[in-house]
């Protein structure tokens, strides 16, 4: 966990990370999510929930290119807790922060990967009585071992199948503020 690490471990992680989407490929990747989304729900009057941790970059960085009435709220759940591979529970921290019954809802993460995580909380959307639930995501894992049908309505970019952190998405628990979308050494 995070607390067995020193400032050397993790400053050699980043500086031995392949950097895979520099900051401007990260934004444009926004600007384009920006568009799609505007295109499909500016006048839907919709709910947009970040995913604590990992979604809160990406909410707060793809918010502000959003520009039509919009209610924004979070939810937390972890399926990862700070380790490199996902548990199969998912776990929540905190609910929906607002009540979503009879809404449009959007649903903002980093990261799609085995899809775990984002196919139980549009379950979770559904059973609280949203009226039509998207999803975006900043980036897409490419890979075969997907445990879901979920189909992503709004996808960043894709990345190759290797742990990845930056822009909201952490190693063991840090660098989730980088700029950039970096792999893991070995990883
Ligand atoms: O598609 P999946 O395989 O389910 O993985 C994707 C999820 O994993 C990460 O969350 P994590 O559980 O690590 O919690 P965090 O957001 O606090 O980092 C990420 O933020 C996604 O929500
Ligand atoms: N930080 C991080 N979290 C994830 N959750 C699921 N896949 C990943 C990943 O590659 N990196």
């Amino acid at each position: 966990m995070s607390q067995s690490l020193t400032l050397e471990e993790l400053n050699r992680v980043m500086a031995e990370a392949d950097l895979l989407k520099s900051a401007a490929e990260v934004d444009a990747a926004l600007n384009k999510l920006a568009v799609e989304i505007t295109g499909r729900l500016s006048t839907s009057l919709p709910v947009v929930y970040g995913i604590m941790n990992g979604g809160l970059v990406m909410a707060g960085q793809l918010l502000t290119k959003l520009n039509f009435p919009l209610e924004q709220g979070y939810m937390h759940a972890t399926r990862y807790r700070g380790e490199t591979t996902g548990h199969t529970d998912l776990q929540w921290q905190a609910p929906p922060s607002i009540p979503m019954d009879g809404r449009t809802v959007l649903i903002l993460d980093d990261i799609f990967d085995e899809g775990n995580t984002l196919a139980e909380v549009v379950k979770a959307c559904h059973a609280q009585g949203a009226k039509e639930v998207f999803t975006a995501v900043l980036v897409n894992k490419l890979h075969d071992r997907k445990n879901t049908d979920l189909q992503i309505d709004f996808i960043g970019m894709d990345v190759e199948d290797r742990y990845v952190f930056g822009c909201g998405m952490d190693y063991r628990g840090y660098w989730r503020n980088a700029p950039g979308i970096y792999a893991v050494k070995g990883m």
